[in-house]
C-alpha cells in the first residue's frame, strides 16, 4: 500500500473515531491526528518534502513539529521497533571513504569520530539531524537533502547533493550517508554517488556491490526506476552546470566583447549555459529558472544590479554565486577581489570560478529587496539618478562622478526618523544616510567607519551633518576619503554606527537606491541576513 494511502486511512480513522465517540475531550485530540496525517498524506501524494520545513541546519521547523507530532510519534516508534529487531549493523561501510547507516543522534558523534567520518549527508525529511553546534564541534561538514521515505528527490537536488559529496572527497572527509533505516533512500544516493564515480555494467551490478557491505538494502520499484532513468539518460555525471546569466548591455555593452573569450574559458571546466538578461526577462526570473532546470552554479554576468538580481534567487540556498563584472563599478567585485577587480576583472573573475573557494558572507533585505552592497537615501539616490543607462554609456564611471558631484553642491537635506535596533528612534537632519552591508572605497558616502565586513552580521550607517557652502561640503569629503584610507572614523562631518536592524521614515516620499537600482517609499525596514551569500572568491595562492 503506498504511504500515503496509508495514512489517509490513519487520518479516516480519526475522524470516525470522532464520529462514533461522543466525548468532546476526545475530539482535540482526534482532530490533531486527523490533521497531521492529511498533511502528511498530502506531501506524500505529490511528493513534497518541504511539509517537515526541514531547515539546512537540519532541525525541523518548531511549528510544524507541533503540529505533525501525531505522525512524529507514530514514525518514531515503528523506527524504534525496527531498529530493535533489526541485526544490521547502525552504520556499513561501503568503501574506505564511504560509509552507509541508520538515523544519527548527538550519542553517535563518538562512533562518527571513531570511523573518521568528515562529512554527513542526511537524506530525511522527517526528523531533526543532530544540532549543527555538536556537528561542528566534531569537526563534520553537514548536508540535508530531503526526501521523503519510499520516494525519491528531485533531480536538480541530487545533482547538488552529488557535488557536495564530490567536494567533500576532494577535501578527503570521509563520507555518511544515513536516512532512517539505511535501506532506502539512502541506498539510492550511495548507488548513484558510485554510478558516477566508478564504472559499472549497470544499476542492478552497483546494488549487488552495496548489498555485499550491507545486506539489509532494499530500494523499490520508484526508487528504482528513476535510478535507472538517470544511468540510462546519462545523467550522473560529476561535470558542474553552470548557467551563466548575463546583462548584455551592463557597462556600455561589454559582453559581445568578451563572451566567445569567457565561454570558451569556461567551457573546459563546465557544462555551461547562457541566458541573457532582456528587460521583459530580468536577471532574477532567469536565476530562478536555472536552479528549476538543475544549476550546480550559478555565475551572474554585469554591473552589480545583475548581480543583486542573480543573487536574490540564490540567498539562503548552498547554491554557489560566481560574479563576471561587466558592468560600469562592479563595487562587489571590488570589496571581494579588492585590487585584482581593478587591475584584472575578467581574469581574476573567471579564476575564482574556475579554482576558487566558497565563502559566505552577509546580505541584508531592505522593503523586501536582496541588498549585497547597500541602501542610499539622499546623495546617493541623486547621484545613481543622474547617472542613467545613457550618461554611463556615454561616460562610464565619470556618469557617477558626475552625479556625485551634482548632489553634494545641490545640498538638499531631509527629516528623517533613524531607529538603529532596539534603540530609541533618533531625528535626523541630513543630506545623505547609508546602510552598508559592503561598500569599495570608492563608494564614499558609506565611509563612515573607513571600512565594511562582510562576515560580522552587522551592517554599517553612515550619515551626514548638513554642511553651509562648498568648503564645507569639500571638508565632508576630505573626511570620507581619509576614513577609507586609514580604516579610522574621524567622526567629525560622518557619523557612523553598526547595527543589525534600522528603520528609516519619513513624512515625506523619500528617494533610495539598492545596489545602485532607483526606488521610492516613506519608510526604510533593512535587516541584516548573516552569512546567507556563498560566492566563490580566488584562492590566495
Ligand atoms: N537587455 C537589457 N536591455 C536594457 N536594460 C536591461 C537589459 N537587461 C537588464 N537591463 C537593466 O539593466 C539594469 C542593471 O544593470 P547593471 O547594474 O547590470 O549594469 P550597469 O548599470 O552597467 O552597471 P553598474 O551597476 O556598475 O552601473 C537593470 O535596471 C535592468 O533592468
Amino acid at each position: 500500500m503506498p504511504l500515503s494511502a496509508l495514512y489517509i486511512l490513519i487520518a479516516l480513522s480519526a475522524v470516525m473515531l470522532m464520529w462514533l465517540l461522543p466525548s468532546p475531550w476526545l475530539w482535540l485530540p482526534l482532530c490533531w491526528i486527523a490533521l497531521a496525517f492529511t498533511l502528511v498524506a498530502s506531501a506524500y501524494a505529490i511528493n513534497r518534502p518541504g511539509i517537515f520545513r526541514k531547515r539546512s541546519n537540519g532541525q525541523l521547523s518548531v511549528l510544524m513539529r507541533w503540529l505533525l507530532l501525531p505522525f512524529h510519534w507514530l514514525a518514531g516508534s515503528f523506527n524504534a521497533w525496527f531498529w530493535r529487531y533489526d541485526a544490521t549493523p547502525r552504520f556499513s561501510k561501503i568503501r574506505d571513504d564511504l560509509y552507509l547507516g541508520s538515523r544519527l543522534f548527538s550519542s553517535d558523534i563518538s562512533e562518527l569520530q571513531r570511523l573518521q567520518i568528515g562529512a554527513v549527508l542526511d537524506v530525511t525529511a522527517e526528523f531533526d539531524a543532530i544540532p549543527m553546534a555538536d556537528l561542528q564541534q566534531a569537526g563534520i561538514n553537514y548536508l540535508n537533502l530531503p526526501v521523503l521515505d519510499h520516494a525519491v528527490p528531485s533531480k536538480a537536488a541530487m545533482r547538488r547533493a552529488l557535488q557536495w559529496m564530490s567536494r567533500q572527497q576532494r577535501h578527503g572527509r570521509k563520507l555518511l550517508v544515513h536516512c532512517a533505516l539505511g535501506r532506502g533512500r539512502s541506498v539510492l544516493m550511495v548507488a548513484a554517488w558510485l554510478l558516477c564515480r566508478e564504472s559499472f555494467d549497470s544499476v542492478t551490478q552497483v546494488l549487488t556491490d552495496i548489498r555485499q557491505h550491507r545486506t539489509s538494502i532494499r530500494l523499490n520499484r520508484r526508487q528504482l526506476k528513476f535510478l535507472k532513468r538517470l544511468w540510462q539518460s546519462q545523467e550522473l555525471s560529476l561535470k558542474h552546470r553552470l548557467w551563466l546569466i548575463v546583462n548584455p548591455v551592463s557597462g556600455g555593452g561589454k559582453w559581445p566583447k568578451y563572451r566567445e573569450q569567457i565561454c570558451q574559458r569556461l567551457q573546459q571546466y563546465y557544462e555551461v549555459h547562457v541566458l541573457e538578461t532582456t528587460p521583459q526577462k530580468p536577471a532574477a526570473a532567469l536565476a530562478r529558472k536555472a536552479i528549476r532546470s538543475g544549476a550546480d552554479m550559478l555565475v551572474a554576468g554585469g554591473g552589480d544590479g545583475t548581480v543583486n538580481e542573480v543573487a536574490s534567487a540564490v540567498i539562503g540556498t548552498d547554491l554557489p554565486l560566481g560574479i563576471i563584472p561587466l558592468g560600469t563599478t562592479n563595487a562587489l567585485s571590488q570589496v571581494l577581489w579588492g585590487l585584482g577587480a581593478k587591475l584584472e576583472p575578467l581574469g581574476t573573475a573567471l579564476e575564482a570560478i574556475i579554482n576558487g573557494e566558497q565563502q559566505r558572507i552577509d546580505t541584508a533585505r531592505c522593503n523586501g529587496r536582496p541588498v549585497l552592497l547597500l541602501v542610499g537615501v539622499g546623495f546617493e539616490a541623486q547621484m545613481i539618478k543622474t547617472a542613467n543607462r545613457e550618461r554611463k554609456n556615454a561616460l562610464g564611471e565619470l556618469a557617477y562622478l558626475q552625479g556625485f558631484w551634482q548632489a553634494f553642491s545641490q545640498n538638499r537635506e531631509m527629516l528623517l526618523t533613524v531607529r538603529l535596533d532596539k534603540s530609541a528612534p533618533f531625528s535626523l537632519h541630513t543630506g545623505s544616510v547609508t546602510v552598508a552591508n559592503s561598500a569599495p572605497l570608492t563608494t564614499i558616502l558609506a565611509q563612515g567607519a573607513g571600512y565594511t565586513d562582510l562576515t560580522d552580521g552587522l551592517l554599517d550607517v553612515t550619515w551626514l551633518t548638513p554642511t553651509e557652502g562648498l568648503s564645507d561640503s569639500l571638508l565632508t569629503i576630505a573626511e570620507l576619503t581619509v576614513n577609507g584610507l586609514t580604516k579610522q572614523s574621524l567622526d567629525i562631518n560622518a557619523h557612523h554606527q553598526k547595527a543589525a536592524r534600522i528603520r528609516i521614515s519619513s513624512t515625506k516620499r523619500l528617494d533610495y537606491v539598492i545596489d545602485g537600482e532607483y526606488f521610492s517609499g516613506r519608510t526604510l525596514n533593512i535587516q541584516v541576513r548573516p552569512a546567507s551569500l556563498n560566492v566563490l572568491l580566488p584562492t590566495d595562492d
